[in-house]
């Protein structure tokens, strides 16, 4: 049985790191950490990182299926379960391709929220998209648009960035090509999503490049942790939507119940055990309404 201590460790995020196993192939681990405003918390969620790697093996088996209605969408994964998987990360490490990651954030937003918000208060528009007059928090886009953004060092804020700007930095073709694909994502899991009673506003892809220098779909795919899933039930634009996963977590946060200031700059304090236990089942509650599978998923 292979150790996690064996393979070289290359990158670590707020709540995933990854691994080198072989010159061709990676191996992206979910932590269990999770992270509220822009703070790693420090208790973590069981079985977090096991929700959102089975959610993310899903959306790679659904899009990059032989569904006749689109072209399967080229992706990193090449398994979930296999012995090079350690047995310290099993369930939440995905065995993946090693890609030239292409150095944008690939977002697709059919909803204004957070940084979408502040740039159409500012501006009228998102990353140089005009959007119609009268448009507020949560409202509903005409037509999804896609919104990339320059990734920040951690612990900064992406830095959103235009269409012409994303053309200038990998060549028109590579970018249009990016937000063909981002956006028919997006489209095919929020019509999925809905039919399953779930609003995605919006999400984040990460692509890297085929031999061919075509987008290959990498990282976490369409999980809360790289989307805003809202419940539909109870949608109103006009105000911040809840979280469908972390809602409990900022509403315990920001209540005198905690004692922590979140402009303070300092630490929020550990969750109470039962807003552990309602965010764990919040996690598995989007993956069972989302995939119509059971948790835990059978081995
Ligand atoms: C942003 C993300 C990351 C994940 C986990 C921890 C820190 C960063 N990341 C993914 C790659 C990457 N590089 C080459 N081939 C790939 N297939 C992937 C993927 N996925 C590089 N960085």
């Amino acid at each position: 049985m292979v150790a996690l201590s064996s393979y070289r460790h290359l990158a670590s995020g707020k709540v995933r790191d990854l691994y080198e196993v072989d010159d061709e192939t990676l191996l992206l681990v979910a932590s269990d950490r999770i992270s509220a405003f822009d703070h790693v918390l420090s208790t973590p969620i069981p079985d977090k990182g096991r929700v959102l790697t089975a959610m993310s093996v899903f959306w790679f088996e659904l899009l990059g299926g032989t569904d006749v209605a689109a072209p399967p969408v080229a992706h990193h994964l090449i398994a979930a379960r296999d012995e090079r998987i350690p047995e310290e990360v099993r369930g939440r490490a995905l065995l993946v391709r090693r890609l030239e990651m292409v150095p944008v954030e690939c977002v697709a937003r059919g909803y204004l929220a957070g940084s979408g918000t502040a740039d159409y208060r500012r501006d009228g528009t998102v990353c140089g998209v005009p959007l119609p007059d009268g448009l507020t928090e949560a409202s509903m886009l005409p037509s999804p648009i896609f919104t990339p953004a320059t990734k920040a060092a951690q612990g900064e804020h992406d830095e959103n960035v235009s269409f012409e700007a994303v053309a200038a930095t990998v060549g028109p073709e590579l970018a249009g090509a990016l937000r063909d694909q981002t956006l028919a994502i997006y489209a095919r899991g929020a019509a999925y999503a809905a039919s399953r009673g779930l609003i995605l506003a919006d999400t984040k892809l990460e692509f890297g490049l085929s031999a061919e220098g075509t987008p290959v779909l990498g990282d976490e795919v369409l999980t809360p942790d790289s989307s805003r899933f809202w419940p539909a039930e109870g949608y109103e634009p006009g105000h911040v939507q809840p979280s469908f996963d972390k809602q409990y977590v900022r509403e315990w946060l920001t209540s005198p119940a905690s004692g922590w200031d979140r402009h303070s700059g300092e630490a929020p304090p550990p969750l109470p055990d039962e807003v552990i236990a309602a965010t764990r089942e919040r996690y598995i509650e989007a993956y069972t309404r989302l995939t119509g599978r059971e948790w835990p998923p059978a081995v």
